[in-house]
């Protein structure tokens, strides 16, 4: 069987990543998505197992210790990392991996996997991403402000990604995403 096709999806939080994959995976759905592990506490209607394993600090870190994440980073106070062994299982089957990271998983990423297709979401404007933070009603508002200070370092590093895409029209944007991960899998 083939080598399988690693892809990291990268933006702000709550620039829409999430919103994307769910539409990609309902269109597509042999595409298999990472579950990462973080010590954040679940939001409300999220489930350990299928939206993250939720776990202490110190059982994080005994996993960064053995080599068991493929790349880690602390994000607003909050760990997460994503399981090394279900990325590599995956590959090796000939399947496509997506990673919903931040940047400096991203960066990490580039130097073990630098065959990954590295996506990057930007939002239309600052304005329109704290407005959807704000109306996903999720975080505090001192969390909110610790999310909008971290996109604007973010969003200057868009450039080195393989691609941008503008999450403005949801469907423009799947679109976008949907046509440069195939053009990258049939070449
Ligand atoms: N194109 C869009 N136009 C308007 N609202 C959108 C669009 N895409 C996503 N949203 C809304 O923005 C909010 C944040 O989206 P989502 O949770 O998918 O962001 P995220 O990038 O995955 O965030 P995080 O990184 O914090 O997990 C949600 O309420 C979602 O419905
Ligand atoms: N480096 C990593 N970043 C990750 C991972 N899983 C999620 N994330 C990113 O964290 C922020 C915040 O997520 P939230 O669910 O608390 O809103 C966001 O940018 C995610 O993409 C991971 O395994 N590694």
């Amino acid at each position: 069987m083939g080598k399988g096709k690693l892809v990291v999806l990268t933006g702000p939080s709550g620039v829409g990543k999430g919103t994307l994959l769910r539409a990609l995976r309902r269109r597509h759905s042999d595409l298999k998505l990472s579950i990462s592990v973080t010590t954040r506490s679940p939001r409300s209607g999220e489930v350990d197992g299928q939206h993250y394993y939720f776990l202490t600090r110190t059982t994080f870190m005994d996993m960064v210790d053995e080599g068991d994440l493929l790349e880690w980073a602390e994000f607003a106070g909050n760990l997460y990392g994503t399981p090394r062994r279900p990325v590599e299982d995956a590959i090796a089957k000939g399947e496509t991996i997506i990673l919903e990271i931040e940047l400096e998983g991203a960066r990490q990423i580039r130097k073990s996997f630098p065959s990954a297709l590295r996506i990057f979401v930007l939002p239309p404007s600052l304005d329109a991403l704290e407005h959807r933070l704000r109306q996903r009603g999720s975080e505090s508002d001192e969390a909110i402000a610790r999310r909008m200070a971290r996109a604007r370092t973010e969003i200057q590093a868009s450039d080195e990604f393989d691609m941008t895409v503008v999450n403005d029209d949801l469907n423009v944007a799947l679109e976008q995403i949907e046509d440069s991960l195939y053009a990258t899998l049939t070449c």
